[in-house]
């Protein structure tokens, strides 16, 4: 009896379990039908796959590349006028082989850019030549760069994007994100017309620029002003030798010249925020006169002064640093200046941000479509780690390159600035190097790592020689400290593991920079 009373009460339980089990199970498999419809439902109202906050470089490249991908695109834009700014007037040899693989190469043809073949160096009366290296048999395309206006190139891009019939490219001011439970549905936006508009989609991309406003909803990352670029135009002249940048390393900072283009010359300075003469009340011009020109070769200052004496509009431009930080949203992608910005001494931004656009299409590919919230969160974590051997190679150099290039009464910065100029200018494997680094021809950490040393290295000789004094001493290990201090926080930062794993920067120029990828 206590058998038979046992094993009934067994088998009730077991039966129960699994009816239980039955209905858990279908109950699961419902809501999460029903989950994907609605999904589905949602983005089967939305027009697009991508929304794209901003048509600057970043936005209008990867509306063009992700439309090439069959998605449709809409871009939202807050001015479609031509831009007139001074910035991203350079595109190094290595952007341009990334817009060559976008396809978006064109973009700098009818727009008078002018070739670059690399740099003029001066110090102290010195001149140096430094070319982007010709001979790189790692690089599979023509090593020079292009300089031109901004808005010219900006408004290539916009137009190239908009001929695909599956971009919409609409004028507009994003007011926010609309967010749901941590994932970023769609934006909130004006019109032309001044009506709110909420438009929806699986994946928005903000790409708002340095300025971003939007960036703030998404993490807390902020940019530290470093300094102040104060730039014009001489207008209607040619520089002697137009097919270099000319580099001016002068005080408190550096100056340069370029042939932006046929008939015009962009003029500009670095200057810091606690010796800001006012351009309005005319300080800035008679800075520019009595600080700046006379340290500018006679070669170049007639055409500095020109600008100056026919009245150009001066503009500053804030030089701004911001490591990258991923968002915790899901369903939305920083982008650009948004995301990640370095001193503009390198002139890289835009190579950086082409290159982040071609890894990003490449992951994004094989999605059918781009409603999985949390596989596009896996996708932007694997992004972050691919763009290390570009994005912190260039952060890292332009970190240590504007440091260096500002003048200073201490003997073991100067030491390290006059060890900077003898590198570039001593020809063969230190300048190739070291210019096939700027140019992005070879964005391989260790190899920045490997130039930065003996950069320090030839500096320090120079403090010992010609036999090491006591004061030489000092000034050494200050200047050992001083690179130190210059690397190790950024290359922290940047992540040392990511950044120095030399399968990753193989693993990049293969994918990214050999001439049959993508
Ligand atoms: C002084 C200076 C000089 C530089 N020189 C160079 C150089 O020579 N070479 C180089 O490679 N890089 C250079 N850079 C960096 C380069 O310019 C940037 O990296 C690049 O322009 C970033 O592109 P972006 O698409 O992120 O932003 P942007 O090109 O600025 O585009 C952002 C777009 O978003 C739009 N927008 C903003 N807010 C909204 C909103 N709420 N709704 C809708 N639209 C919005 C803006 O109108 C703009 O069109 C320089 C930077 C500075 C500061």
């Amino acid at each position: 009896m206590n058998m038979a009373f046992t094993h009934a009460c067994l088998w009730t339980l077991l039966a129960f379990v699994l009816t239980w089990t039955v209905f858990y199970v279908t109950n699961r498999r419902k809501k999460a039908t029903k989950l994907a419809d609605t999904v589905a439902e949602e983005h089967k109202d939305s027009d697009a796959d991508v929304i794209i906050v901003g048509a600057g470089i970043g936005g209008s490249a990867l509306a063009y590349a992700l439309a090439k991908d069959g998605r449709r695109v809409h871009v939202i834009e807050r001015d479609m006028r031509e831009p007139e700014r001074m910035m991203g007037e350079f595109m190094q040899p290595g952007g341009r082989l990334m817009l060559s693989k976008l396809g978006l190469q064109d973009c700098l043809e009818e727009i008078d850019a002018q070739k670059a073949i690399g740099l003029a160096v001066y110090k102290d009366g010195k001149e140096a030549v430094a070319p982007f290296p010709v001979e790189n048999n790692n690089f599979p395309y023509e090593p020079t760069g292009r300089c031109f206006y901004n808005g010219r190139f900006v408004q290539r891009l916009r137009q190239k994007a908009s001929s695909l019939p599956n971009v919409k490219l609409e004028e507009g001011t994003v007011k926010s994100l609309i967010e749901e439970k941590g994932v970023i549905k769609g934006v909130t936006y004006k019109n032309k017309s001044g009506e709110e508009i909420t438009a929806f989609a699986p994946l928005t991309v903000v790409c708002d620029g340095c300025y971003s406003n939007l960036r703030r909803s998404l993490n807390d990352n902020n940019a530290k002003v470093l300094s102040y670029q104060v730039g014009y135009i001489s207008k209607n002249c040619r520089l002697e030798e137009p097919e270099k940048l000319h580099l001016i390393m002068a005080k408190p900072s550096f100056a340069m010249l370029y042939q932006i283009s046929s008939t015009d010359v962009r003029c500009v300075f670095e200057i810091f925020p606690d010796n800001m003469p006012s351009i309005s009340n005319g300080e800035m011009a008679t800075f520019v006169k009595n600080t700046i020109a006379p340290q500018v070769p006679l070669k170049l200052r007639k055409l500095f002064l020109k600008g100056i004496d026919e009245g150009a509009q001066i503009k500053t431009m804030p030089t701004k640093s911001m490591g990258a930080t991923l968002s915790e949203k899901k369903g939305v992608i920083l982008l650009g200046d948004a995301f990640n910005m370095r001193h503009p001494a390198v002139a890289s931004g835009m190579m950086v941000l082409l290159s982040d656009i071609l890894i990003l299409r490449r992951l994004l590919k094989p999605l059918s479509n781009l409603g999985d919230a949390n596989k596009i969160s896996e996708i932007i974590k694997s992004f972050y780690v691919i763009r290390k051997p570009m994005s912190a190679t260039v952060n890292t150099i332009g970190n240590a390159f504007s440091q260096v290039l500002i003048a200073s009464t201490d003997e073991a910065k100067e030491a390290m600035r006059q060890g900077c100029y003898d590198y570039l200018s001593s020809g063969g494997f230190h300048t190739s190097g070291l210019m096939a680094l700027l140019g992005g021809m070879n964005p391989r950490p260790l190899s920045l790592i490997y130039h930065l040393c003996l950069i320090t290295i030839s500096s320090i000789r120079q403090l010992l020689s010609p036999s090491p004094s006591p004061l030489g001493i000092w000034q050494s290990l200050k200047l050992f400290g001083l690179s130190i201090q210059m690397l190790i926080p950024h290359l922290k930062a940047e992540g040392f593991s990511q950044m120095f794993f030399p399968t990753y920067a193989a693993a990049y120029r293969k994918s990214y920079m050999a001439t049959t990828a993508l």
